[in-house]
């Protein structure tokens, strides 16, 4: 069961937030494996750039070869290159590789190209004579590119020169405006910088702060109003070739205070993804998501760019893998490490195995890959399982602002789930592939849920003056509900034991992950009833069972290794159950989604 293989071909950071150092992070923390050819090494801190030491490029395709010989590489980002003979002999071998990979049957290793020229900390990364040669030998070996606005501004320079198409005026003109702030105009430069020879281009709209009044209305004169799915709390519509996917969601961030991150708003970043299509057209896919006002951003180039090639090595669609992408640094932006150095600190890479204690943490140290199938899930899941456990539920619960209806509509309906749920872990319990001790974890959830239930019981009882009865026979169990039991239930009749506890583990896992997180993120005087349920999960019952549990995962995912066809299956069943968990939470924060469906 190897995981996807993904080669980095850029710069050394010796400060650890940015080239090589951020893209390895990045493949671990995405669920690949990591390989990197160095081009240059820079001393390099929190600061700025000191010095930089250019590989030889011979040296730069030895690495290559002696990577390329051996192992077989499911996507490559490139990033730093340093100077013209790097970019030269690099964009060669590329080329010979790229074709003999593709002659093997292969429908082409997928290269994501982030153009870095300069740094954050205003360092030139690319010798001048370096861009023209990187635009006629590289990018057209690249299946997307990825330049920020002041790197597409300098694309479209060159863009006149070196395309014979008809539009040469217009690339000048945004060339020349320094404010290429404007959702159109970032449009054009996307579909400009294509001409140059990559099959999609995303520019990256960090550095254009626009106004979400001014979009919103910018596309409803596009929009039919075809809206045509939410999809992890995102709206995505679409009109002719342009589809916009909108997400309100601020990540939850435990280093920015709310007034820098939710500061304002109305202000929206919006990265635009251009593909080139058979007609001249081509389609626009727009990501537009709250601004983050952080500091600690170094190194997000570098780790967007590895992402999207990380998404693509695991098979995901262009469009998909860019979501992803967007997603990790969104949050890993939020997280970012404010007070590493002096300067400005780098993304945390390490966001999704926060808070560190649950996953991170090896149970028994005698194992050597502790909570392997459960990292992998969450890791080929980011954006999924973020949805889920940082859901506006989550975050209500943390702050105060959820409302007591909300809170209690929850309570009901969980209440309702909680029964179904210990059947499950019940009907596990009796699969007969289990060890003794193995009856005894899993039916030791089936009681830890009915010790979860008292709690939904007394407040219920304490809030509406409900009895047990009247929870379980007088109320009506809403769709979210239904969906999530009946999607377990139909899991458990397949027989596959492993599958079910994989379609049950996120609601366990989850629960485990946001009881520990809410405990050190609560504000003082929350309503008590939030309080208690955040210590229900937090406490160690819940966490003890849950990590019982998830040990036992291991251990049955060890005895029999799924197969990668196998896993591709649990990967879904586990996606599956996220979404249906962040489903009843949706139902509770936004009343008009709810449904009541099934009398008792
Ligand atoms: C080795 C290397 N590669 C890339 C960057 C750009 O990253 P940033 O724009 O965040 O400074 C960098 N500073 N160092």
């Amino acid at each position: 069961m190897s995981p996807p293989r993904v080669l980095t071909i850029a710069g050394s950071d010796s400060g650890g937030g940015a080239g090589i150092q951020a893209d390895l992070k990045t493949f671990l923390s995405l669920g690949t494996y990591g390989l990197s050819v160095l081009t240059a090494l820079t001393a390099q801190n929190t600061t700025g750039v000191s010095a930089i030491h250019a590989c030889p490029s011979e040296f730069v395709l030895q690495q290559f070869d002696s990577v390329a010989s051996d192992i077989e590489i499911d996507a490559v980002k490139v990033g730093m290159l340093c100077n013209h003979d790097i970019v030269a002999a690099l964009a060669s071998r590329l080329r010979d590789w790229k074709a003999s990979s593709d002659s093997h049957g292969g429908s082409g290793v997928p290269v994501v190209l982030d153009p870095v020229m300069v740094s954050t900390s205003g360092s030139l990364l690319l010798s001048e004579g370096a861009i023209e040669t990187l635009i006629q030998d590289l990018l057209p070996l690249c299946t997307i590119l990825t330049p920020n606005l002041p790197e597409a501004r300098q694309l479209l320079k060159y863009a006149a020169k070196f395309t014979s198409h008809q539009s040469g005026p217009r690339e000048r003109e945004l060339a020349q405006s320094n404010e290429m702030t404007e959702l159109p105009q970032m449009m054009a430069a996307a579909k400009s910088i294509a001409q140059l020879g990559p099959k999609a281009v995303l520019v990256k709209g960090g550095h254009a702060k626009l106004n979400r009044p001014q979009i919103e209305s910018w596309l409803e004169g596009l929009d039919t109003g075809s809206e045509l799915a939410g999809v992890n709390g995102a709206v995505i519509t679409r009109r002719g070739n342009v589809t916009a996917i909108r997400t309100d969601r601020i990540p939850h961030s435990h280093v920015l205070d709310e007034t820098s991150s939710q500061g304002n708003p109305q202000m929206v970043v919006c990265d635009v993804l251009y593909q080139q299509t058979d007609d001249a057209e081509g389609s626009y896919v727009l990501f537009i998501k709250p601004l983050i006002a952080s500091t600690a951003t170094h190194g997000t180039g570098c780790t967007l760019s590895s992402a999207l090639a990380a998404s693509l090595a695991q098979g995901h669609s262009l469009v998909r893998s860019t979501s992803i992408a967007i997603t990790y640094v969104q949050n890993a932006i939020a997280n970012g490490i404010q007070d590493l150095g002096k300067g400005p600190g780098p993304l945390d890479h390490s966001y999704p195995f926060q808070p560190r204690g649950l996953i991170t943490d090896s149970p028994d140290s005698s194992t050597a890959s502790p909570f392997a199938l459960l990292r992998s899930l969450i890791s080929n899941s980011i954006d999924v399982w973020t949805a889920f456990v940082q859901h506006p539920f989550v975050l209500g619960l943390a702050d105060g602002s959820l409302s007591r209806e909300a809170f209690e509509w929850f309570m009901k309906q969980d209440y309702l789930f909680l029964r179904h749920y210990a059947r499950i872990w019940a009907q596990a319990a009796a699969s007969p592939d289990n060890t003794f001790e193995e009856v005894s974890t899993l039916a030791g959830m089936a009681q830890a849920m009915a010790e979860e239930a008292k709690l939904h019981l007394q407040i219920c009882h304490d809030s509406l003056g409900m009895s047990a009865s009247q929870l379980e026979h007088e109320t009506m169990e809403s769709a979210a509900t239904l969906a999530y039991t009946r999607f377990v239930l139909d899991t458990a009749r397949s027989g596959d034991t492993l599958e079910l506890l994989v379609a049950v583990s996120p609601c366990m896992v989850g629960y485990a992950q946001v009881g520990l997180w809410l405990q050190q993120h609560r504000k003082q005087g929350i309503d008590k009833d939030f309080a208690a349920w955040i210590d229900a999960y937090a406490g160690s019952d819940f966490q003890d069972a849950a990590k019982k549990a998830m040990l036992l995962i291991e251990a049955k995912a060890a005895r029999d290794p799924p197969s990668p066809e196998r896993l591709r299956k649990l990967q879904k069943t586990w996606n599956a159950a996220c979404r249906l968990e962040a489903g009843m939470w949706d139902e509770a924060v936004e009343p008009s989604l709810r449904r009541l469906v099934l009398e008792p």
